[in-house]
């Protein structure tokens, strides 16, 4: 994963002793899992939005907040950077419309 996004997690992280009223990311955890994702689909909703709207900086300011409260996501559920990016390695040069053809054509339960 990227530089900033290892930093990130690694703040984020640290943030999980932290007070509350000093923290968001503390305040989040404290929120508990069905918050943090909320706040990631409020963020993924928003994103959409600025598409829509062909607001470029709109769009880069909530794909940051949405990859913000996603990291808060993904340590919740204990999961590290280096996790994506080994799903994101692993699926490198398979084609997206293959990948999805030999989905359609498996048989069930295989
Ligand atoms: N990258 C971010 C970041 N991006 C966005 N935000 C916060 O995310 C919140 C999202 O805004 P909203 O208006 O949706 O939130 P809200 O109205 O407070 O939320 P709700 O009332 O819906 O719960 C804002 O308070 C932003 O400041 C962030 N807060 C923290 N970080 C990083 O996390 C680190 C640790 O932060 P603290 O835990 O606060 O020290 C920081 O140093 C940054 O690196």
């Amino acid at each position: 994963m990227t530089a900033t996004l290892d930093r990130l997690a690694a703040i984020v992280a640290s943030r999980r002793a932290a007070d509350p009223q000093a923290s968001y990311v503390a305040k989040l955890f404290v929120k508990g899992r069905a918050k943090i994702a909320q706040k990631v689909g409020e963020e993924a909703v928003e994103a959409v939005i600025a598409a829509m709207q062909d607001d470029r900086e709109g769009l880069i300011g909530e794909s940051a907040d949405l990859l913000f409260h996603l990291s808060v996501l993904w340590a919740d559920a204990g999961i590290t950077p280096d996790d994506i990016d080994a799903e994101l390695a692993r699926r490198e040069g398979v084609s997206g419309i293959a990948e999805k053809a030999a989905r359609k054509t498996a048989t069930p339960g295989d």
